[in-house]
């Protein structure tokens, strides 16, 4: 952003006041903190408050905030005030903390020790304070007097931090600091992209140095069940869509109640091959006066049959007026045949027939604005959706648009499977595409693949955006863990202004599943859903099944958008780990025990593949307590059905 001139005409600091409050947001005049870090900042002239904003006790809203203010307004310093608290609703310091970069633990413990010196109370403050890019952020207490205190507690040591950050020395600042003023030789720089980054980690992470990464991860660990809420708040069902019907509607959730348009039958049709009749006739021997055959032409039916007369008819033959019944050929013989021999002239008829017996009326199978398919129904093959919706009359209906995925590999590690070259020391075959492909498309969505991406910062943005701009819903694998190239994360929040809803979810396999999207990316306003799973080949594919696959389905407009979840024995003991576990087994069904029966496909760490393996399920496995350290054989566990059963 541009530089800002305080009134004395120099270059001041400049500051975004957040104000995180439930009430204050429905209500301004509430919000009393706000307007006094305002005074308290501006009183020291070298900040200018370019910003202020009252948002809800929201984890998204406060990030989108914070994440606009830094990455897009550039902001020397934000100061949030309130949700810092024991409240159930306080969590300013969770959401700020995934966006910062660096801690800033001295700013935080000058902040609280301040403040308690003044009362014990501010104890029950729980502050943060860090850098993100060029942004210092920190967090204060919703209340007016704790606000002030935390922010005079710091507010003289800001601008030399702020100098810093920029690559100063904050000699400048020192002696501006003294006078309380700003000089008219005060400059320093505003614009993040011309200063020289001390260590700029995305612009050259090999050369960055290692020493200075995170030691702990960000993202706090959450359980299976809050990342599915996190993913469910996001996951929208897509636009409606007109399209015909044919196999491609496969899977596809019906958007409308389709009506039929036409009856079945659509004439009176012969359920038999045989003569149509007048049924009070009886028994006899009768003149074959007509033809009906199922052509699709209305030319030998139309004339009305007369009692004492029969018309020759197929299955399907449309039945003339008059004919009460239909006799089948079985229960008739041949009397007389024309000269030619050709033609059947006279036809005896053995049984007595029911009026209406072997005539399927106008409409008896499906009358005309009967709802043939329902809204929000899905689409099968197997279910004969399509064949209803064709005989019917029903050209096109109105669906859910089908989600289109991407995959991505990354790492520098990885080569394509096909690569024909002998596996150099250290490489890896790319087996997380191939296997996710496979699954995509056996579960019946369409997936674009974006091949394998290296570890390079530049080469990684630029296809997450080619990739972004094709699909709905981004699937990579590789780089979101602690290693120093495990770039994902940064790359998605920094460059692409993503915000990471969970990078850590308490499951083995597939710790380190990350859930991100970026709102308001697409022209239609879609939200971009990426989930940035791990590499390892078997965490890949279990978290896949667990929260991309529901996702796909959710957003599909799916009613059950989750996967079956049963009940099997276990065949064997299994011993318990510290994370809840998702065990690949086989399920089959035993037909002595009348039960489901679990197996083990062996063991479960998660780089051997083999473990997924004909695998129909994942048994959902409690974590390890001191009580409870295994399962034994026998034990009755819950099993996610991902495949068929055996
Ligand atoms: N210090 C820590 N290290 C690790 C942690 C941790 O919490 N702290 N978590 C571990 C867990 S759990 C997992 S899972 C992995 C996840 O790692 P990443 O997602 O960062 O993935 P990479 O480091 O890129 O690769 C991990 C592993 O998988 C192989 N790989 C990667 N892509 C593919 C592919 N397409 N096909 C086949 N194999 C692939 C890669 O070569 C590595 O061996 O992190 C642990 N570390
Ligand atoms: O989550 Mo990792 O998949 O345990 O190996
Ligand atoms: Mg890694």
């Amino acid at each position: 952003m541009a530089n800002v001139e305080s009134a004395k005409g120099v270059e001041c600091y400049t500051v975004g006041i957040l104000t995180v409050s439930d009430t204050s947001s429905k209500d301004s005049t509430k919000d009393l903190s706000g307007p006094s870090l305002k005074n308290i900042l501006e009183s020291k002239r070298v900040f200018s408050v370019l910003k202020t904003k009252i948002v809800p006790d929201e984890f998204d809203e406060i990030q989108e905030t914070v994440k606009q203010w830094c990455d897009v307004e550039k902001l020397d310093l934000i100061v949030t005030t309130g949700g810092t608290g024991f409240g159930v609703r306080d969590i300013t310091p969770e959401a700020i903390q995934p966006l910062l970069h660096k801690l800033c633990p001295g700013i935080t413990q000058k902040m609280v020790s301040d403040s308690l010196q003044k009362t014990p109370f501010a104890a029950l403050s729980r502050p943060i304070s860090g850098i993100r890019e060029k942004t210092i952020i920190m967090t204060v207490p919703g209340s007016l007097k704790g606000s002030k205190e935390n922010a005079e507690a710091v507010i003289d040591i800001l601008p030399h931090a702020i100098d810093l950050i920029r690559g100063g020395t904050g000699e400048n600042v020192h002696s501006q600091l003294r006078d309380h003023q700003c000089a008219g030789d005060f400059h320093h720089k505003h614009d993040h992209a011309k200063n020289v980054s001390t260590r700029s980690f995305l612009s050259d992470p090999l050369s960055g140095p290692v020493t200075q990464r995170q030691r702990k991860s960000p993202y706090q660990m959450i359980s299976v069940k809050d990342a599915l809420s996190k993913i469910t708040e996001h996951a929208n069902t897509l636009p409606i869509i007109t399209v015909p019907v044919n196999q491609n509607l496969i899977g596809a959730v019906l958007a409308e109640n389709v009506i039929a348009k036409e009856p079945v039958p659509g004439y009176r049709a012969s359920i038999l091959d045989g003569y149509a009749v007048v049924a009070n006739d009886g028994p006899g021997i009768y003149p074959v006066v007509g033809v009906s055959i199922a052509s699709g032409s209305s030319e030998s039916f139309d004339k009305e049959l007369k009692p004492g007369q029969i018309t020759r008819i197929t299955t399907g033959g449309p039945v003339p007026p008059g004919a009460t019944a239909v006799v089948m050929v079985e229960d008739t013989t041949l009397v007389r045949a024309s000269a030619d021999g050709f033609q059947e002239m006279e036809v005896q008829i053995h049984v007595q027939v029911r009026d209406n017996e072997n005539i399927r009326e106008v409409g008896s199978d499906l009358s005309v604005g009967t709802v043939v398919a329902r809204k929000d129904e899905l689409v099968t093959a197997v279910g004969g959706e399509i064949g209803v919706l064709a005989s019917v009359g029903v050209k096109e209906v109105q669906v859910y648009k089908r989600p289109v995925l991407g995959i991505l590999s990354t790492g520098n590690e990885v080569v394509d499977h096909n690569d024909l070259s002998e596996l150099k020391y250290g490489a890896v075959r790319d087996s997380n595409r191939p296997a996710l492909l496979a699954i995509a498309k056996a579960t019946g969505f369409e997936a674009k693949d974006f091949g394998i991406v290296g570890d390079d910062p530049k080469e990684i943005e630029r296809t997450l955006r080619s990739a972004l701009s094709q699909v709905d819903v981004l699937v990579t694998t590789g780089g979101v863990s602690m290693g120093e190239l495990d770039l994902l994360k940064p790359i998605l929040e920094q460059s692409l202004g993503a915000i990471i809803h969970f990078g850590r979810v308490k499951m083995k396999p597939g710790k380190p599943t990350t859930f991100a999207t970026i709102p308001g990316y697409s022209p239609d306003g879609q939200e971009k859903l990426i989930f940035g799973l791990p590499g390892n080949p078997v965490s890949a594919v279990v978290t896949f099944y667990l929260f991309v696959l529901p996702t796909l389905r959710k957003i599909s407009g799916y009613e059950n958008w989750t996967l079956p979840i049963l009940q099997a024995e276990l065949t064997n003991d299994i011993f318990l780990d510290p994370r809840p576990e998702y065990h690949r087994a086989i399920i089959s069904y035993d037909r002595e025990k009348g039960k489901l029966l679990a197996s083990s496909t062996g063991h479960q760490i998660s780089s051997r593949i083999l473990s997924v393996r004909s695998c129909n399920s994942l048994l959902i496995l409690p974590e390890k307590t001191d009580e409870l350290t295994k399962l034994s054989k026998g034990t009755t566990v819950d099993a996610m059905l991902i495949g068929q059963l055996h």
